[in-house]
């Protein structure tokens, strides 16, 4: 009979278990796109989620129209981007290394912007070679007038979901371009730029290969040159080789020759089954203050609000910059438009401060001006960074973060949750 009872319950048990599982799962990863206008079940994973989502339902108006205060700011970085021809491309990389200053890594007036963008995409390739650092496959461009890029290649196309965990699938090359623009528009200025780039596979990288590079090259069945590189993942059947005009794509990014300094983040995932502390603990950021100042927390907040706009879940370290962390590896954005995960906000609504300067940003782009103006400025370059339904995500992620900022108001007020200290 006991046995009997104990079989039963442990069967009893591992059904609740499997249940949680199924619906811990559904919950977190499916389709959310439907969360502003479906009933409110959706997404509460846990009570502070659910908090949040009421909020997104019961936001001001002000908060879904546009605000006209940012009719000027607006004016001013179209401005930025809007190049003017540049004459002796060289040039623009001669102040390199006066550029960075105690506000930005780049020049941010007269066209600079625009001007660097430019150069980027212009400029000859003189030598290209494998940049093994990191996990993905990356290649590194050297520049005529000494300048180096990484070259993320293109593994997808835009209209690709990615399935799966938060910071599944390779990187995507137009996450990094879009995160680019996205910081340029919140006024994230510690960040570097990034073009998308076609490079002909025969006459700018076969011909300016280095001999390791050449050495990770294979031709496909097709006969086509494609490249498998060094790095931690890079396998020889996973290549990425040119399309039909012989030409390859990727995000280009400026790279920066600074020392660093690496940490790991407070809010990193486990990449198992295993749920770290801040996923357990909601006064986890009570232990971060401990060791962090709030300075730093304040710079993680805005890093995490970055990258949830994105979809970004995959921060597991920063750089440091000046004090300051580098927005660097935005790779694994734009997976799924249809998917939120609210998690990825954690620091904000854990330790509910934000510096108020960012605050301000976020409220100056309501009602569509923040993807509006990523279009405006990212169309000076002929790019098309995106698909709509990820511009639409953004937007309805835009509205989750109001929310967020709200339900820490409501829980501590306006006198705890805004700093003013600038981090970014
Ligand atoms: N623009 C840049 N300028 C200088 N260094 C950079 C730049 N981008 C990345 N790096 C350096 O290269 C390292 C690897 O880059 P990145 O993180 O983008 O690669 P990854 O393959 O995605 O790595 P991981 O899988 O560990 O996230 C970074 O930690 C950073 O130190
Ligand atoms: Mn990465």
């Amino acid at each position: 009979m006991s046995v009997k009872y104990i079989i039963g319950f442990s069967i009893f048990l591992i059904v609740l278990v499997a249940c949680n599982i199924y619906f811990y799962y559904n919950l977190t990863s499916v389709n959310k796109h439907v969360i502003l206008s479906a009933p409110r079940k959706v997404e509460a994973t846990s009570s502070v989620h659910k908090d949040i989502i009421d909020h997104v339902y019961n936001l001001p108006n002000e908060y879904k129209v546009k605000n006209p205060n940012f009719t000027p700011l607006q004016r001013n970085l179209v401005q930025s981007f809007n190049a003017s021809v540049i004459n002796n491309l060289k040039s623009v990389w001669n102040y390199v290394d006066e550029w960075a200053d105690d506000e930005s890594l780049f020049p941010h007036k007269d066209g600079a912007p625009g001007q660097i963008l430019q150069a980027m995409r212009a400029s000859q390739i003189a030598l290209v070679d494998n940049a093994p650092k990191g996990t993905q496959l990356k290649l590194l461009l050297l520049l005529e007038g000494k300048q180096k890029l990484l070259f993320k290649p293109k593994r997808y196309n835009l209209t690709h979901i990615i399935n799966g965990h938060i910071y599944a699938g390779f990187d995507r090359h137009n996450s990094e371009v879009f995160a680019y623009y996205l910081a340029m528009v919140l006024n994230f200025k510690w960040v570097a730029p990034v073009i998308t780039r076609r490079i002909n596979i025969d006459q700018e990288i076969m011909r300016l290969a280095t001999p390791g590079l050449k050495k990770t090259m294979v031709k496909n069945e097709g006969g086509r040159l494609c490249i498998y590189g060094k790095c931690y993942y890079c396998k020889i059947n996973e290549t990425v080789c040119p399309d039909s005009n012989g030409e390859l794509e990727g995000a280009a990014i400026l790279y920066l020759d600074k020392q660093f300094r690496i940490h790991k983040s407070p809010w990193r995932r486990s990449y198992n089954s295993k749920k770290m502390e801040w996923e357990k603990d909601n006064d986890f950021c009570k232990k971060v203050g401990m060791t962090l100042s709030t300075k730093r927390i304040l710079n993680l907040v805005d890093t995490a609000i970055f990258d949830f706009l994105i979809q970004n879940g995959d921060r597991h370290r920063y750089e440091i910059y000046k004090e300051k962390i580098v927005l660097l590896d935005n790779g694994k954005g734009l997976g799924n438009p249809m998917v939120d995960v609210l998690d990825i906000l954690a620091p904000l609504y854990q330790c509910c401060i934000i510096n108020f300067s960012t605050w301000q940003n976020l409220e100056y782009l309501s009602g569509g001006s923040l993807t509006e103006t990523i279009k405006l400025l990212s169309e000076f370059h002929g790019e098309k960074l995106t698909t709509e339904e990820h511009y639409q995500a953004i937007e309805r992620r835009l509205l989750k973060i109001y929310a967020t900022v709200q339900y820490c108001l409501e829980k501590h007020g306006s006198g705890k949750v805004f700093k003013n200290v600038v981090a970014l």
